[in-house]
C-alpha cells in the first residue's frame, strides 16, 4: 500500500522530451526512438555533452528542469507512434524508484524501454524486469573523474550479470584504450562498444577512424554518434 496520490506525487525531474529521432549510439543505433532526458547527475565529466542536466553553476536549474508527472510523460509518448523509448540524462538512476514506475508505465503503453546509465548505481530486480536493454557507459580516466567515483565494481558486476546490458565506452585517446583493456579483463565484460567523444561531424569521424583498428584488435564493437553526424550539437536530437 502506498499513501501517495497517483498522478500527483509520481513526478520526475525532466530536462527534455524529444523525438521521434534515431537512437544515435550503441547496439540500437539507427532505430527510431523517443527520448526522455532526466535531470541530475552524480558525476561531472569534463567532456559531458549535456551539462544543462546537472551543472547548476553554468545553467539555471529552474530554467533547465521541469517536475513532470509520469502520466504526462506517458501520454506524450502515447501520441507519437514510436516503439522504442530511450531514457537518458544526466544519470537517470539517481531517480531510481520513479524511473522504475515510469518505465513500467511506458511498457504498459506498448513501448520498449532502453536505459542509458553511467553504471555507478546498481539496478534492482523490478527495474531489471521492466527495462529491455541497459546501455551502460562507465567513465574512463579521460572523463577527469577520480576512479573511486566513476567505477563502482559491484554495480558494474550487477549490470554484467543481468543479461540485458551492453557496455559503451567513450574513448578520448590511447590512455582510455589501455584502461579499457584492463577493466574488461578484470570484470570479464562481454558486449563492449567503443565510441568517439565529440559533438561535431569532423570530430566524430576522426574519432571513428582512430578507433576502428583498436576495436578490431581487441574484439570490441564500434558505434558512431549518428545524431551528431546528422545534426551536430543541436539540442533535442
Ligand atoms: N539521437 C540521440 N541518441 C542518443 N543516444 C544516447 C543519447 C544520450 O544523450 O544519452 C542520445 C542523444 O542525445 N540523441
Ligand atoms: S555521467 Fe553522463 S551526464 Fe553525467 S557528467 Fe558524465 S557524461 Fe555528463
Ligand atoms: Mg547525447
Amino acid at each position: 500500500m502506498t499513501t501517495s496520490t497517483p498522478g500527483q506525487s509520481r513526478v520526475l525531474q525532466v530536462a527534455e522530451l524529444f523525438g521521434p529521432t534515431f537512437q544515435g549510439e550503441g547496439p540500437s543505433c539507427g532505430q527510431r526512438a523517443l527520448f526522455v532526458r532526466l535531470s541530475g547527475c552524480n558525476l561531472d565529466c569534463g567532456w559531458c555533452d549535456t551539462p544543462y542536466t546537472w551543472d547548476w553553476e553554468r545553467f539555471s536549474r529552474d530554467k533547465q528542469t521541469v517536475d513532470m508527472p509520469l502520466a504526462a510523460i506517458a501520454s506524450w509518448a502515447a501520441g507519437l507512434d514510436t516503439d522504442l523509448i530511450v531514457i537518458t540524462g544526466g544519470e537517470p538512476m539517481i531517480q531510481h524508484r520513479r524511473l522504475r514506475e515510469l518505465a513500467a508505465e511506458l511498457v504498459a503503453g506498448g513501448h520498449r524501454v532502453e536505459l542509458e546509465t553511467n553504471g555507478t548505481i546498481a539496478p534492482d530486480a523490478a527495474l531489471l524486469e521492466v527495462i529491455s536493454a541497459f546501455n551502460v557507459s562507465p567513465k574512463l580516466n579521460g572523463s577527469g573523474i577520480p576512479e573511486q567515483r566513476r567505477l563502482r565494481r559491484q554495480a558494474l558486476a550487477a549490470f554484467r550479470d543481468c543479461g540485458k546490458a551492453e557496455f559503451k565506452f567513450v574513448i578520448t585517446g590511447p590512455a582510455d584504450i589501455e584502461e579499457l583493456v584492463q577493466l574488461q579483463t578484470e570484470l570479464s565484460l562481454q558486449r563492449v562498444w567503443v565510441m568517439p567523444e565529440g559533438t561535431t561531424e569532423a570530430s566524430v569521424l576522426a574519432g571513428l577512424r582512430e578507433l576502428a583498428e583498436p576495436a578490431l584488435t581487441h574484439g570490441w564493437n564500434l558505434t558512431s554518434r549518428l545524431h551528431v553526424l546528422l545534426w551536430g550539437d543541436e539540442r533535442g536530437r
